[in-house]
């Protein structure tokens, strides 16, 4: 397996304000990995700062063997970094079917590519929805369409930011089937979400962070095994 992302010693700050410090975090290619910790504990900021949306002040961030933390977003992106951002941010004025096709790439230069049949085959929901607008959607199908359009980029890695965030059990229960199912074909992911145990079952391997800061690296096994940490810096 070769290394696809590389964070080294990243340091990210808003305006004055420093919120990570130091944060270190490798990615290999094919593997699903995630941020973990509290509300404010600088997830989403590392988000932003691998996107290049709020820039590393200090640190190294290197992507497919390229340092990309003076890189401009668009670049960022086209390199094959797509997002599910928190709040999912779908176009409100165009169709299902617009809003998948509007992104569509082939960035990983894949031999089998996303398509839109490929995208109705794991969420059949949104081809019955796909003259439907944007904002005709439910929740649970807003963030269907957010991980369909970020896998019409054809990403490298695909990140996804609280995406189960405010769905319904049964709802959730079909993000994490279909992020299985990325995983089975050999998508990386880096993922940002609450659901410990059901993180532990699909994931690799885990950061927390706590006050912008990793406290704790480890595989799933190693999580799995130390609930007194979920309790410390994963309970609210
Ligand atoms: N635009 C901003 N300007 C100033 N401070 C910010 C800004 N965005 C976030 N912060 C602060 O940075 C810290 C880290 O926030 P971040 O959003 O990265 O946390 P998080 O772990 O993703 O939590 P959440 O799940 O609440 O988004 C918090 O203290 C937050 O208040």
């Amino acid at each position: 397996m070769s290394i696809l992302l590389e964070i080294q010693g990243l340091q990210t700050f808003y305006g004055p304000s420093q919120v990570l410090f130091n944060v270190n975090l490798t990615i290999q290619e094919g593997q699903v990995a995630t941020l973990l910790g509290r509300n404010g504990m600088g997830k989403t900021t590392t988000v932003r700062s691998i996107l290049g949306l709020t820039p590393a002040r200090k640190g190294l961030i290197s992507f497919a063997g390229r340092r990309i933390e003076a890189l401009p977003p668009e670049q960022i992106a086209a390199l094959g970094i797509a997002v599910v951002p928190e709040g999912r941010q779908i176009f409100p004025n165009l169709t299902v079917k617009e809003n998948l096709i509007a992104f569509a790439a082939n960035r990983n230069q894949s031999p089998q590519p996303w398509t839109l049949p490929r995208i109705y085959e794991i969420f059949p929901r949104l081809q019955e929805r796909q003259h439907n607008l944007g904002n005709q959607l439910s929740g649970g199908e807003q963030q269907m369409l957010a991980i369909g359009r970020a896998l019409m980029t054809n990403p490298r890695l695909l990140i996804l930011d609280e995406a189960t965030e405010g769905l319904a059990p049964l709802l959730r229960e079909e993000i994490w089937r279909v992020l299985r199912l990325l995983k089975q074909s050999g998508q990386t992911i880096l993922v940002i979400d609450k659901y410990v145990e059901r993180l532990i079952a699909l994931a690799d391997q885990h950061t927390i962070l706590e006050r912008g800061r990793v406290v704790w690296q480890g595989n799933s096994e190693a999580l799995g095994a130390q609930p007194e940490l979920w309790k410390r810096y994963l309970s609210v």
